[in-house]
C-alpha cells in the first residue's frame, strides 16, 4: 500500500504553530510583514500570490501584495526593492518569478537583502546553505524535509536521487539533502541511463517540469517518491511530474499533486518570514 504524503494537513498544522509566534510578536509590538512584488501578469503566478495570501492573513502575517505592470523596469523595480531593503517594518521580500524578459532575475536576486530573502535566493544564502550553515532555507525543498520528517522518514545514509537542477528546487534540494547526511545525486536533461540511475533512489525527489514524466521504469519498489511537478495535462487538469497511478502499490510514499509539496512551500514561506521577524 502507498502512503500519500499529506502536505495540505502539515501545512495546517505549521500555520496553527506559527499562528502562535506571531502572537508573540505582535505583543512585543513586532508585526511580521512580508512583501510579495508580481511584476506583469501570469495566471499560475496569480494563484499562488492569492494562496500566499490567505495563508498570511491566516497566521497572522501582514502580507503587502504589489502587483506591477508587465512593462515595469529593472531599474524601478531595484528601487522599490531598495525601499522595502531599507524598512525595518518589513522582515520578508519575495519576488515572484518568473520575470519580464527586459529584467534580469539574477540583477533582482542580489538586490534582496539577504536577511531579508525569505525564498532564499541570494546567492550568500545559497552559498551558506551549501556550506551546512543555513541562514535562509528555500522554501520548497525546506518543505520537502518536513514533509518526509512529519511521517518519520529517514534520509541519513539514504540514496536520493533529485531529478532537475534548478536554482529553485533541485540544486537547494541537494544541499539540504547533504546537510542531512543522505547521498545524493542530481540527474539532469542531459544525465545518461536515466532510469538506472533514478531506480537507485530510496527517495526520489522530482522537479523537472515535464508532466507524468516519470513512470514505474523509473522508481524502484518501495522507493519515496516526492512530486514537486504542476503541469496541466491535455484534459487541463493539473498533475505532477510524476505518473500517480504507475506509483500506487508499487512506491512506498507518494507526495499527492495537489495537496504535497505546493501547500508546504507556502507554509515553509510563511515560516521563514516569522523567524526573520523573530531576529528583528
Ligand atoms: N520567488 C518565487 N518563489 C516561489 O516559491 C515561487 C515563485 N517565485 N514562482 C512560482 C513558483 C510556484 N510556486 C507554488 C507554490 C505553491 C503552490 C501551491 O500552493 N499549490 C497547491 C494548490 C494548487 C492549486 O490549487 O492549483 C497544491 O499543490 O496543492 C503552487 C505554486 C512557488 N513558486
Amino acid at each position: 500500500m502507498t502512503v500519500l504524503l499529506d502536505g495540505k494537513k502539515l501545512a495546517t498544522t505549521v500555520r496553527s504553530k506559527l499562528k502562535e509566534r506571531t502572537a508573540t510578536l505582535r505583543a512585543k509590538g513586532i508585526i511580521p510583514r512580508l512583501v510579495v512584488i508580481m511584476v506583469g501578469d501570469n495566471s499560475a503566478s496569480a494563484v499562488y500570490v492569492r494562496n500566499k495570501k490567505r495563508a498570511a492573513t491566516e497566521v497572522g502575517i501582514e502580507a503587502v501584495d504589489l502587483h506591477l505592470p508587465g512593462t515595469t523596469s529593472q531599474d524601478e523595480l531595484l528601487a522599490l526593492i531598495d525601499q522595502y531593503n531599507q524598512d525595518p517594518k518589513v522582515h520578508g521580500i519575495l519576488v515572484q518569478l518568473p520575470l519580464p524578459q527586459q529584467i534580469d532575475e539574477k540583477v533582482v536576486t542580489q538586490a534582496i537583502s539577504p536577511l531579508k530573502d525569505v525564498d532564499g535566493f541570494h546567492p550568500m544564502n545559497v552559498g551558506q546553505l551549501f556550506m551546512g550553515t543555513p541562514q535562509a532555507f528555500p522554501c520548497t525543498p525546506r518543505g520537502i524535509m518536513e514533509l518526509l520528517a512529519a511521517y518519520d522518514i529517514e534520509v541519513a545514509g539514504k540514496n536520493v536521487v533529485i531529478m532537475g537542477r534548478s536554482n529553485i528546487v533541485g540544486r537547494p534540494m541537494a544541499a539540504l539533502m547533504v546537510n542531512h547526511d543522505a547521498t545524493v545525486t542530481i540527474t539532469h536533461s542531459k544525465t545518461q541511463n536515466l532510469a538506472a540511475i533514478t531506480r537507485q533512489a530510496d527517495i526520489l525527489v522530482v522537479a523537472i517540469g515535464r508532466g507524468e514524466f516519470v513512470t514505474k521504469d523509473f522508481v524502484k519498489p518501495g522507493a519515496v517518491v516526492v512530486d514537486v511537478g504542476m503541469n496541466h495535462n491535455a484534459e487541463g487538469k493539473l498533475v505532477g511530474d510524476v505518473k500517480r497511478d504507475d506509483m500506487l502499490d508499487h512506491a512506498s510514499y507518494l507526495t499527492p499533486v495537489p495537496g504535497g509539496v505546493g501547500p508546504m512551500t507556502i507554509a515553509m514561506l510563511m515560516q521563514q518570514t516569522v523567524e526573520f521577524a523573530e531576529r528583528s
